[in-house]
């Protein structure tokens, strides 16, 4: 079920935007501002927040965003131009709704804010028995550690299973652990009361209790500070939460599913990991292949992206080329399933004909280690076995090289920051922290994947 906020009037079109939402099982409230709505979402979960370009929709994005609110916003307006889109997309909105509403772009935009509803794409025995494991285990209420790859779709593992639970009706709600602070990840998982530290203006509720009912996926819980890994060990055996600044412990009524793309049981050999909460986790363990070790998955996913894509940019729908088929087929992907998306992705828009041909198939050949690649050993090889490139950067200051060698590596997985740190070896949370330094100074920060802005309408790109 959607949970949708509504900030705006419901009288006229928005109120028909608001009834076609309900009847396709959204779960709907309503604001009269920014102020009010952004009040409820600190203390309840949303997937998706419609807002009337009559508020002021660049201070919502911007209060969320202050707030770490992980929330889609889309900005809708009566009378709507190609101008009043722009400004909306530019002021932080995903996507711009024209109203009057048409029911069945209601209906995809609902649909894409809680995934992938039908589940992960596949035709290769390698997923089916990950699928059928996954069902298998759904209607239990054991935790399941999902690990994979960087972008094999551990996610929409989660949700598929979250969608055959018993707690299907009740909230999916997925924290990324490597993408904050230890301090600011303790308040998002467990929430804090009004003046528990200095900032927090107003009370929040933590993903746990935003989760009560459903299900809390823990996605990269490897990167997790082993303090925390204490109070998710305590979360789980009790069953209760202490909130920061607290007056006692709340109940909480949670599944956890966790995913991590490193070995857990090599983390816990190394110390890093608790191994009370890895055999805690781990009861059941479900493993994605790598995109390159099911190859009859490769198709029928590049075929639902150029359908979806297609429509998202109101092209018509085309088939691959027999080369270009070759082409994904050919290719090893490192990146998996969110690389395979990139690439369709462009090709949909690079595409000219009545096919899509190998031409507008770009793909990305994996680069040695940077590691390899980019510093002189210790004990230095005579000139000639030094790796191509390093004499040019003697005079330059490391930082810099530094810098240039993380965007560099950025661009190169598509601005997937996950595989961008593997390659790099460091963490995720260092490489995030850099990232968010170098846009601070202006440096443009290639953007993942996942935040490609998607229009529904051609003008709706821009920005
Ligand atoms: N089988 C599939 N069918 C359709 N889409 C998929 C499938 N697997 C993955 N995707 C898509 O690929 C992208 C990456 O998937 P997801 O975020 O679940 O990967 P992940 O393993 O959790 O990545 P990470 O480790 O980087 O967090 C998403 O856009 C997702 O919708």
């Amino acid at each position: 079920m959607t949970r949708l906020l509504i900030i705006g009037s419901l009288e006229a079109e928005l109120g028909q935007a608001a009834r076609i939402a309900t009847s396709r099982g959204a779960r709907l409230r309503q604001a009269d501002g920014v102020t009010s709505g952004i009040a409820m979402a600190r203390t309840e979960g949303f997937d998706l927040i419609l807002c009337d370009v009559l508020h002021d929709v660049s201070w919502l994005v911007a209060s969320l965003d202050a707030e770490r609110i992980v929330c889609p916003v889309v900005a809708c307006g009566r009378n709507a131009d190609a101008a009043a889109a722009v400004r909306a997309i530019q002021a932080g909105a995903k996507e711009f709704l024209p109203l009057p509403p048409d029911a069945e772009l209601i209906a995809a935009m609902l649909q894409a804010a809680v995934g992938e509803v039908q589940g992960p794409i596949h035709r290769d025995p390698a997923m089916a028995a990950v699928l059928k494991r996954a069902e298998g285990v759904a209607r239990a209420e054991a935790s399941v550690l999902v690990t994979g790859e960087s972008g094999t779709g551990k996610e929409v593992l989660a949700r598929y299973i979250h969608s055959h639970s018993r707690r299907a009706n009740g909230p999916f709600v997925a924290l990324n652990c490597a993408a904050l602070p230890e301090a600011l990840l303790e308040s998002e998982l467990f929430g804090h009361e009004k003046g528990a530290f200095s900032g927090a203006v107003a009370a929040r509720r933590g993903k746990f209790e935003q989760a009560d009912g459903g299900t809390l996926l823990l996605d990269e819980i490897g990167e997790m500070d082993p303090r925390l890994q204490a109070k998710i060990l305590r979360a789980l055996q009790e069953r209760e939460i202490d909130r920061l600044g607290g007056a006692g412990p709340v109940k909480v009524d949670v599944r956890i599913l966790a995913a991590t793309n490193r070995d857990l049981a090599a983390e816990v050999a190394a110390g890093r990991f608790r191994e009370d909460l890895f055999f805690r986790l781990n009861v059941v363990a479900l493993r994605i292949p790598a995109l390159r070790d099911r190859p009859d998955d490769i198709l029928p996913i590049a075929e639902h992206f150029a359908q979806r894509y297609a429509e998202a940019n109101g092209l018509p729908h085309r088939r691959f080329a027999p080369a270009a088929r070759a082409a994904l087929l050919g290719h090893s992907w490192p990146g998996n399933v969110r690389e395979l998306e990139n690439t369709v992705h462009r090709a949909v828009l690079l595409a000219e004909g009545d096919e899509i041909g190998a031409e507008a198939v770009e793909l990305h050949v994996p680069a040695p280690r940077a590691a390899d690649a980019a510093l002189p050993a210790l004990h230095a090889e005579p000139q000639a076995a030094r790796p191509p490139g390093v004499a040019a950067l003697v005079g330059r200051r490391m930082e810099d090289v530094e810098r240039d060698l993380i965007l560099e590596t950025l661009t190169h997985c598509l601005g997937n920051r996950t595989r961008a740190a593997e390659i790099l070896g460091i963490s995720i949370r260092t490489l995030r922290n850099k990232l968010h330094e170098y846009r601070a100074a202006g440096a443009p920060v290639p953007v993942a994947p996942g935040q490609m802005p998607v229009a529904p309408f051609p003008y709706a790109s821009i920005g």
